[in-house]
């Protein structure tokens, strides 16, 4: 039977430890702020806006939520991110992707002070994740590594393959992984012979969004399954999430993660790490909780 790797114990346990450096850094006068703009009504993006805000106050930390309407203009949005850069009481700025279709979210993403981005997206923290020298690193990709730690413990020369080349998702955690000195192969919608590329995996990392990608079959006895989708489909008459791995094919896998209950709340969970680093790191304060989980 393959391990089940519990995201939702292991991101609870970082928020433990982001709190108690929360409770450290309160001592000094300083409380780490998170400020979440959403624009526009997506429910699944309403839902992990809450999700965050939550968390956050949770952990001690404020939060700063701004819900701006869909007809707000990219020059407006470009303003508002200024004054989020400005804001001394601001320590990490998240935008909430997906953007409106009238607004150029690369711009917006430019916009943000890489200090702050604690999402990792912006073009200096891209460039210092690939050089590998510091910086912030993406929070979902940031999660599957803490996850992965749990299941592998010498990466040197393991065969990855990740499903997906998004630069939020896919892409980051190739480069995590090749950093841990895999053979990382990224795939995507044009690649010839996916099922075979996964067969040769000891590490598959799938972030496709499409229910069910991957088969049993697909998998080599003793890999491990990194389950990043999340999708909304109907079974038996029930709205639920499910994965893009097919779980229920996954016995001869060393482990896999849960959807739900996996990689989504380790993303949240890194979120708070992220913003506490960059609190840190913007006072000319050493490293935060990131170093001790993915050293
Ligand atoms: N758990 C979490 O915290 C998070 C979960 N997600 C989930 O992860 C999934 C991926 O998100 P994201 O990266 O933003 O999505 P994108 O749609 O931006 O990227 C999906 C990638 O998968 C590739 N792809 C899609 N279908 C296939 C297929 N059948 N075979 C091979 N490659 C395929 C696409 O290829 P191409 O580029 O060629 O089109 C693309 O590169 C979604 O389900 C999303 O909801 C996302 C972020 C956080
Ligand atoms: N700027 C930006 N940064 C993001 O990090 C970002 C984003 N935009 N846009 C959308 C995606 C998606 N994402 C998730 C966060 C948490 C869960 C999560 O907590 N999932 C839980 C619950 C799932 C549910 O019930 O909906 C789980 O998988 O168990 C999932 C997905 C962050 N994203
Ligand atoms: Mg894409």
């Amino acid at each position: 039977m393959a391990a089940i790797i519990d995201g939702r114990a292991i991101a609870a346990k970082l928020r433990g430890r982001v709190a108690e450096e929360v409770v450290s850094l309160a001592a000094e006068g300083i409380v780490p702020g998170l400020a979440v703009v959403l624009v526009g009504d997506d429910p699944a993006s309403q839902v992990y806006v809450r999700s965050k805000v939550t968390q956050t106050l949770e952990a001690g930390m404020r939060s700063f939520e701004h819900r701006l309407p869909a007809s707000t203009s990219q020059e407006e949005l470009l303003g508002f991110v200024a004054a989020l850069n400005d804001d001394d009481a601001v320590d990490g700025i998240l935008v909430q992707l997906p953007l409106p279709q009238h607004i150029d979210s690369d711009l917006v993403l430019d916009a943000i002070d890489p200090l702050k981005d604690v999402d990792g997206f912006h073009p200096v923290n891209v460039g210092r994740l690939s050089t590998g020298t510091g910086g912030l690193i993406p929070c979902t990709p940031l999660g599957c590594m803490i996850l992965l730690d749990t299941a592998i413990d010498h990466y040197r020369g393991l065969k990855a393959v990740v499903i997906g080349k998004s630069n939020i998702v896919g892409k980051p955690v190739a480069m995590l992984l090749l950093e841990r000195e895999c053979t990382v192969t990224v795939t995507h919608i044009a690649t010839r012979n996916l099922p075979d590329t996964v067969r040769s995996a000891d590490i598959v990392v799938v972030a496709a969004g499409s229910p069910g990608l991957v088969r049993g079959d697909w998998v080599k006895p003793g890999a491990v399954v990194i389950d990043v989708g999340i999708n909304r489909v109907e079974r038996d008459g029930r709205k639920v999430i499910i994965g893009d791995a097919v779980r229920e094919e996954m016995d001869h896998a060393a482990a896999v993660t849960p959807v739900p209950g996996g990689v989504g709340p380790m993303t949240i969970a890194c979120l708070l790490s992220n913003t506490l680093r960059a609190a840190r790191r913007r006072r000319g304060l050493p490293g935060a909780v990131r170093e001790a989980a993915v050293a």
